[in-house]
């Protein structure tokens, strides 16, 4: 359902459908921490806690799985805190969930930190932020426009 409000501003409304996965009634489902917070916080749904040493990757369980508008995609990224705090983050920042995907949402977790972290099962491990995809047809020319900028890129404005 799409629900538009217009306030000085355009506000974009969406239901997402979210089901819990067997085994994971306790788990607490995605949570925004502030009524404005852009990102819903993921807790991870690990059976025990689990370990991860310093320069190690792990795939950590959310234990739902979503459906969402086809106009949607959502994006798993960071906690500043974990990052900041015990250098963990997320590898493939910012982790990309396909409107057609059913499986369980997963969390690339590394530890760029130089001490073990422990996951616990219900910790808060990362965020989800829903985005607009524009649907595009991509069309095959001979020629580009041209712009002033052109083929510069890459600092060749200088410092
Ligand atoms: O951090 C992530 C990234 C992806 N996914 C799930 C949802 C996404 O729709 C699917 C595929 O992700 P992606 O397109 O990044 O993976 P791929 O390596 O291209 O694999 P595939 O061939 O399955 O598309 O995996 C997650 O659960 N967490």
């Amino acid at each position: 359902m799409l629900r538009l409000k217009i306030s000085g501003g355009i506000s974009l409304s969406y239901k997402v459908e979210i089901k819990r996965l067997p085994g994971n009634e306790d788990i607490v489902l995605p949570q925004k921490m502030s009524d404005l917070a852009s990102g819903f916080d993921l807790y991870a749904a690990v059976a025990e806690p689990l370990t991860l040493n310093p320069g190690e990757r792990v795939l950590v369980p959310t234990g739902f799985a979503i459906a969402m508008p086809a106009e949607l995609e959502a994006q798993i990224r960071p906690r500043s805190g974990l990052a900041f705090k015990h250098g963990i983050t997320a590898l493939n920042s910012p982790g990309t969930i396909d409107a057609d995907y059913r499986g369980e949402i997963k969390v690339l977790l590394i530890n760029h930190g130089k001490e073990a972290f422990i996951i616990q099962r219900n910790e808060r491990i990362s965020q989800m932020v829903f985005q607009i995809v524009p649907q595009i047809q991509l069309e095959e020319v001979e020629e580009l426009s041209d712009t002033v900028r052109g083929t510069g890129g890459f600092g060749h404005t200088g410092k």
